[in-house]
């Protein structure tokens, strides 16, 4: 049984902590979580998951089989740069960050330390997580199925190239906040339509699970079970000639795609930084 050190105790982190305690994954005990300087945010996740927390990165990699990194992008090359004179070749990495390559990591590093990149969902928390896995250069297939089993504890997971990473970030690893985004829009609707907020809150969630498990448990494609709730002439036709008028199929590709090349670009972002 390894243990997992976390970079990082932010949103995710506690969602895969969550998860993976939850799903009984690993024993507490084995995990490891480290912050930058919030020492109230450690002591938060210790009393909630009675984890272990840690102040410095020597010790956190001394304890640590597997490292999580879970900080901002923005903070990769720091995080990095204080980790390499502790990292063994006993290691394996496992990033979470959008938009940072494994060639970058493994570029930052010693060499010969395997890299895994995965994009999670903040869902992980309740083991709903969509997350997409792909592999470095000297991670083997031993990692990946570890790597696999680990975010299986916090829902499903796909083993992609890694050139689809941003692509997938700005779809599924952003993908919950568009769905709330759209929860919060029908609240607001449903308010300015006379409906009491318990009521409307209660009646889009039962509206949006069902319309996920139709989904997922009929197998029938999205079109085919819209057009099953859109009787001519009726009440969905006139909702959706608004959505249609109001171009939500350009506004729902151009999210996606902004998303993703924003991935992209916090990549290049720390590049060019490094290269300075
Ligand atoms: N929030 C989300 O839905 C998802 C986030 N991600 C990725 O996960 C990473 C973390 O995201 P969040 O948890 O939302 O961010 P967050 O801002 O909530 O947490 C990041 C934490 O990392 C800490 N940190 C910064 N530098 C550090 C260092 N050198 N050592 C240790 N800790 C350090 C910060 O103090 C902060 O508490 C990001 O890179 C993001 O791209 C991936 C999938 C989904
Ligand atoms: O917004 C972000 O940058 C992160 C990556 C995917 C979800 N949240």
């Amino acid at each position: 049984m390894k243990n997992i050190g976390f970079l990082g105790a932010g949103a995710m982190t506690e969602a895969m902590i969550q998860g993976m305690i939850t799903k009984e994954f690993i024993d507490r005990d084995r995990l490891f979580i480290m912050n930058r300087s919030n020492s109230d945010r450690l002591a938060e996740l210790e009393e909630k998951y009675g984890v272990r927390t840690l102040q410095d990165v020597e010790t956190l990699l001394k304890h640590s089989d597997v490292i999580v990194l879970a900080m901002k992008p923005v903070d990769a090359a720091y995080a990095l740069e204080s980790m390499e004179p502790f990292l063994t070749d006993q290691h394996v990495i496992i990033s979470v960050l959008a938009g940072i390559t494994t060639s970058y990591i493994e570029e930052s590093i010693q060499p010969n330390i395997p890299i895994l990149r995965a994009m999670p969902n903040t869902s992980a928390a309740i083991g709903y997580s969509a997350t997409a896995i792909a592999r470095g250069k000297y991670a083997n297939q031993e990692h990946s199925s570890f790597t696999q089993q680990l975010f299986e504890t916090i829902g499903t997971v796909v083993q992609v190239r890694e050139e689809k990473l941003n692509a997938i970030t700005g779809l599924s690893g952003s993908g919950p906040a568009y769905f709330y985004y759209m929860v919060e829009c029908m609240e607001k609707a449903a308010i300015l339509n006379g409906i009491d907020q318990e009521t409307a809150r209660h009646l889009i969630i039962q509206t949006i699970t069902g319309a996920a498990k139709m989904l997922s448990e009929t197998n029938n494609h999205a079109t085919h079970l819209r057009e099953r709730v859109t009787s001519p002439g009726g009440t969905t036709q006139a909702g959706l000639t608004v959505l249609e008028k109001y171009k939500y199929e350009e506004a729902i590709t151009e999210c996606i795609t902004e998303a993703g090349k924003r991935s992209e670009e916090l990549g290049k972002i720390l590049e060019r930084q490094s290269h300075l």
